[in-house]
């Protein structure tokens, strides 16, 4: 790969940057600009209903302006403006954003398509990177400032033509990360010359980061110096837009808020030209899993999925941040056991959040625990656990877990494939519960005496044989153990017994698990019936099975 024919970014001198000692701690001014941003980089851009729809969700999801598109660019962009103006479809408290290039006859198109419009954000750009100014426009920096200077004046004289009142104004200079800044903060400056804002209409300062160049530090710097050597910054919000090339949007934005910024532009899933621009939505669930206020509301990210896939054509990728399909989802042993331990110690300290491998609760963007833990060959015990227990309310002892773990895995590993909880379910009941090969237990009577010896009868299908069995013990467990010893000629042992209900109600069956020792090896069993000492007696013919088995 010829990588000498690239050459690096050159640094920045900023000795006494001050935003690496800050922290975010309040959400910015949000602009979507996925209806022009994204949509101009669609195959098939957008039709006016589902840019309609895609307006009417973006409010709903909290956005205060929302850049619409370029209405000279189309027949669709202009009467899509017009609808929502004529239609009164824009909510008071909601500013439309319109994107001109600094030409006469584009200028006015935008402000015809704007015609009534309450509020709008008039967003004037050209570009000023060394790279355009000799290659797009061939023009020297004053001619570049120019047009720049041209194009304001033009949107102030309009603006003052239609109703100053209604109108507020953007400018940026696009491809600003390719431009020196000296130059950048020249030109910016040139144009608050002519639009003379005021803390009370304050003008916008979009920086883009047209084209992501460099490290996000970087940017970072690059804002910080714009902050400090714009005039009028009280009167000023400055704005970020950054896209994606070298995949540190959504960080660019972050660390460019630490250096001063007021507001962002950016899409849901960061759709846009090439890699994408800032993803908004990313950038205000950060915000939320450090407690913040995001002051947009992503409470059923599976809505804003579908929303955007049918709008855009596109798809949300399975490891996105915070909305992609595989996102609360465990595969690991280890990630599983803990995300098992940190949602039960949830239950008991509720107050914050705090589970291994899970940055937030799911159920805040409604997704489900259901699938946090899913079973494949890289799975542990504690991953087999959790599915049973929450699923199918069956507690597994430990050491029974230890059992069932790798044989979970060898199936997996085998077929290749994920194990579903009702797979994973069938499995155990098969291999643990109520086995009746080539012992079966059909009929028993239980004989009590004195306080600790009890005595059983019991008739058994064994091979294909009816059988009657007698044994006596301190309980009616030993009592059968000892009939089974006798009948197979072995010696095994009752190592562990537990169970539990399996549910409420007058219903309710048990579940008996027994480990059970023979020649020094343990074998386990499990049975369910709705009487207890049938669930144990059936837990242990199906270990007694298993002894046979083996
Ligand atoms: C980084 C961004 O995303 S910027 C937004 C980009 N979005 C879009 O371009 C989508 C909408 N655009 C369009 O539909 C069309 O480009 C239109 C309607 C705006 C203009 O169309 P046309 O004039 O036919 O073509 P085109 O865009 O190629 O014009 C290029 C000319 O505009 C000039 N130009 C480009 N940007 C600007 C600007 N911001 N201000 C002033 N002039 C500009 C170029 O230098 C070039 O001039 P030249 O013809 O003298 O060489
Ligand atoms: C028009 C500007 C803000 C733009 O889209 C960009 O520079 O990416």
């Amino acid at each position: 790969m010829n990588y000498q024919k690239y050459r690096p970014y050159p640094p920045m001198a900023m000795p006494d940057r001050k935003w690496p000692n800050r922290q975010i701690t309040e959400a910015p001014i949000w602009c979507s600009v996925d209806l022009r941003d994204g949509n101009q980089a669609l195959e098939v851009p957008m039709t006016f209903q589902q840019k309609l729809d895609f307006f009417t969700f973006l409010v709903k999801t909290g956005f205060k302006e929302i850049e619409v598109g370029f209405p000279a660019a189309s027949d669709t962009e202009y009467n899509f403006c017009r609808a929502l103006i004529e239609q009164k479809l824009i909510p008071d408290d909601v500013t439309i954003q319109v994107l001109t290039q600094s030409r006469e006859h584009i200028i006015r198109k935008t402000f015809e398509a704007l015609r009534g419009v309450k509020n709008a954000i008039v967003h004037l750009y050209n570009s000023t990177s060394t790279l355009q100014r000799d290659v797009v426009f061939q023009m020297s920096k004053e001619e570049v400032t120019q047009l720049a200077v041209d194009g304001a004046v033009m949107i102030q004289d309009l603006a003052r033509e239609y109703g100053a009142e209604n109108y507020h104004f953007e400018y940026s200079p696009e491809s600003f990360t390719g431009t020196e800044m000296e130059y950048a903060v020249e030109i910016c400056n040139a144009v608050l010359d002519v639009w003379k804002p005021t803390p009370e209409k304050k003008v916008i300062i979009n920086l883009p980061s047209t084209v992501e160049m460099a490290t996000p530090n970087v940017y970072a710097d690059q804002i910080e110096y714009v902050c400090e050597h714009i005039h009028d910054r009280d009167s000023v919000i400055i704005s970020l837009h950054a896209h994606n090339d070298r995949g540190c949007a959504v960080a660019s934005s972050e660390l460019g808020l630490m250096a001063g910024a007021d507001r962002v532009e950016g899409t849901l899933f960061g759709n846009g030209e090439r890699t994408g621009n800032a993803d908004i939505m990313n950038i205000a669930m950060n915000m939320f899993s450090q407690g913040i206020d995001p002051k947009l509301n992503f409470d059923n990210i599976e809505e804003v999925v579908q929303m955007y896939e049918k709008s855009t054509g596109l798809f949300v990728h399975p490891r996105h941040p915070y909305a992609g399909k595989l996102v609360y989802t465990a595969f690991s042993g280890s990630h599983q056991d803990a995300i098992k331990k940190g949602m039960a110690r949830g239950k008991e300290h509720p107050e914050y959040w705090e589970v291994p491998y899970l940055p937030i609760d799911p159920a805040d963007v409604g997704r489900s625990y259901d699938p946090i833990i899913r079973i494949n060959s890289q799975s542990g015990k504690g991953g087999v656990a959790y599915i049973l227990e929450q699923n199918f309310g069956l507690i597994l002892p430990k050491n029974l877990q230890k059992d069932f773990g790798p044989m979970v895995t060898k199936v997996s590993d085998t077929n290749n494939k994920e194990l579903l909880p009702q797979e994973l379910y069938d499995l155990f009941m098969k291999e643990y519960v109520n086995r009746t090969e080539p012992l079966k237990l059909l009929h028993y009577s239980e004989a009590i005496r004195g306080t600790d010896q009890s005595s059983i009868e019991a008739e058994m299908l064994y091979s294909g044989r009816n059988v009657t069995i007698h044994g006596e013990g301190n309980g009616i467990i030993s009592a059968f153990c000892k009939a089974i010893e006798g009948l197979l000629g072995i010696d095994v042992e009752v190592v562990n017994y537990s169970e539990h209900s399996l549910e409420y109600g007058s219903k309710s069956r048990a579940i008996t698990y027994i480990q059970m020792r023979c020649d020094g090896k343990d074998y386990y069993g499990a049975g369910i019936s709705s009487n207890i000492t049938k669930s144990s007696l059936r837990a242990i013919v199906t270990a007694i099975n298993k002894i046979l088995k083996a």
